[in-house]
Order: C-alpha cells, then sequence, then structure tokens
C-alpha cells in the first residue's frame, strides 16, 4: 500500500466502533466493530495518492455512475478530489461520531460537466451501524442531470460464503452483456463467477448473508432507485493494478445508485438527497 499524506477523520463511537474518512474523494475507508473486526474491504494495494481514487472503502461516484453520463472518466471525479471538512451545528467538538465533508465545484475543470454543483457527504456511526447521506445541490443557473452510488466493498469472510437477499425477481442491467436487460430468477444470489449488475428500481432494503462469520449486513437505501452489484472474480481483478489478484474472494460490492432507472435532473437552486444505512448483527445460532 502507498500512502502519501492525507488528512482522514477518525469516527468513534460510546460501545468502541470506530470509522475512518478521509477528506480525498469523502472516502470512508474503515469500520471496525467494538472487538476490532474490520467490516469495510479495502485493497492492500490501494493508492492513497491523489488524484487517483483509493481501491476499497466507500467511493462516492459523482456526478456520473460507471459510463452513465456525458464524461468520459467512469464514475465522475468526485472520487479523485479533495473535500472540505465542515463544522456541523450543534455538535460539541468532542462529539466524534460524525464528520461531513463538502466538495465545491465551480462548473469548471470537467469540459464534459460544466454544471456548479455543491456535494455533501456525511457519515455517522452508531452502535452497530454506518449512515452515509449524500446531499447535492444546483449551485449554477443552469439545470443538470447526474447519476452516482455509495460504492461500498463490504469485507466478507469468503465469496462462495456469501449471498444476497432482496433482490430475487428484479430486473437487472447486466453490465458483463453489453447491459441487456434480465430479471434474476434465484431466490437468493450466490457468487461463482464475475458479477457486474444494476438492479433497476430494487428493493430499499438488501442484506448480505455471510455464513463463514455468521454476520448479516443490512443495507437500507433511501432516494437511491437502482443497486449495483459486482465482483470482478478472477480475470478482472489480475488486470487492476491496486487490487490483489486473490481479494476477490473477501469482498462484495454491494452499491446505492442512481443509474439505470434515469438520471436526476436538479433544477438552479435545489437539492436532491440520498442515504444508506449499514447495519450489522450476528446471525441467531452462529
Ligand atoms: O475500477 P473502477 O472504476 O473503480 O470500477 C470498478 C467497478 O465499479 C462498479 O460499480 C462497476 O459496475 C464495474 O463495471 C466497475 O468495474
Amino acid at each position: 500500500m502507498s500512502i502519501k499524506f492525507m488528512d482522514k477523520v477518525v469516527l468513534r463511537e460510546e460501545k468502541g466502533g470506530a470509522a475512518e474518512v478521509y477528506t480525498h474523494g469523502g472516502h470512508v475507508t474503515s469500520w471496525k466493530t467494538s472487538l476490532g473486526k474490520e467490516l469495510i474491504f479495502l485493497s492492500k494495494k490501494a493508492i492513497f495518492e491523489p488524484p487517483k481514487a483509493i481501491r476499497g472503502g466507500v467511493p462516492i461516484c459523482f456526478p456520473q455512475f460507471g459510463m452513465m453520463g456525458p464524461m468520459p472518466t467512469q464514475h465522475g471525479f468526485a472520487r479523485n478530489v479533495n473535500f472540505v471538512l465542515k463544522r456541523l451545528d450543534g455538535v460539541a467538538p468532542t462529539a466524534c461520531n460524525t464528520t461531513s465533508m463538502v466538495l465545491r465545484y465551480d462548473g469548471k475543470g470537467h469540459e464534459t460537466f460544466p454544471y456548479p454543483f455543491e456535494l455533501r457527504s456525511t457519515v455517522t456511526l452508531g452502535d452497530s451501524t454506518l449512515t452515509q447521506e449524500l446531499s447535492v445541490t444546483n449551485t449554477g443557473t443552469q439545470p443538470f442531470q447526474f447519476t452516482c452510488a455509495l460504492h461500498t466493498y463490504f469485507r466478507i469472510s469468503a465469496i462462495d460464503q456469501v449471498k444476497i437477499k432482496g433482490l430475487s425477481k428484479c430486473r437487472y442491467l447486466d453490465n458483463l452483456q453489453e447491459m441487456r436487460e434480465l430479471t434474476d430468477d434465484q431466490t437468493e444470489l450466490l457468487f461463482q463467477r464475475e458479477t457486474d449488475r444494476v438492479y433497476l428500481a430494487a428493493p430499499d432494503s438488501i442484506e448480505i448473508h455471510d455464513s463463514g462469520s455468521g454476520r448479516v449486513f443490512e443495507i437500507t437505501k433511501t432516494g437511491f432507485p437502482d443497486a449495483v452489484v459486482w465482483n470482478p472474480w478472477v480475470d478482472k481483478a489480475a488486470k487492476m493494478a491496486d487490487f490483489g489478484d486473490e481479494e476477490y474472494k473477501e469482498m462484495l460490492c454491494i452499491e446505492p445508485a442512481v443509474a439505470g432507472s434515469g438520471a436526476v435532473s436538479l433544477e438552479a437552486g435545489m437539492t436532491w438527497r440520498g442515504s444508506q444505512v449499514i447495519r450489522h448483527y450476528q446471525a441467531s445460532g452462529a
């Protein structure tokens, strides 16, 4: 792992849980239980050198998810730039379970996205929960459209030990078949190969059940209509310079997204909001 000096905020909650958020990309890179167990995947080969995006954690994809928008670069540019720490009204300096970071863009620097905006991400650590709230304000005079995602890399015991509940019968776009629209006919989603899907109008509650650790992640999203499910598997892992060849076995991305269901149109002066709450618990009998 290559690390240059970068600012990060360490969040702690009363029971001993902790999380880390870098100002670079407003990027959550770690979330640990009160017993010190890491819940978020961060690649051992992650490169901490702006403008490179950090591999793992929770990259904020904005103002574009994937190639769904006018920009030539995948996932927009918020994950490549520094956010500014925002003072939270009414929060005492000693209350360190929450942080708010802001990216202000003046419409200059990206020819294909000439629209000023303010993007704010607030991360709050609770007892067994991590909440991330995004807000986007159009600070310009023209309406604009955006897609986005909270590209969350979960740490799992082993990819052949996890299943996803909540996506059965949903329609999805398969990124491995030129975005062909299909329906998920499995009752639970298991992983035996590369998976790269945009679930359309996905339920707001999705669960990862990890039988290796006995852990359940319950993801509750609001504002994001879609959910992306991604695991690069063997060949793609081998092609990524900042990702270990075997690391696909330890991670799984579930990403609340504004993607295949259509972009958000934001009028001048208006604000859009989206959030996810991730709760973890041990399954009974585990
Ligand atoms: O390598 P990147 O730009 O971080 O993207 C990682 C993955 O992100 C996922 O959200 C996409 O669905 C995948 O297609 C993509 O490969």
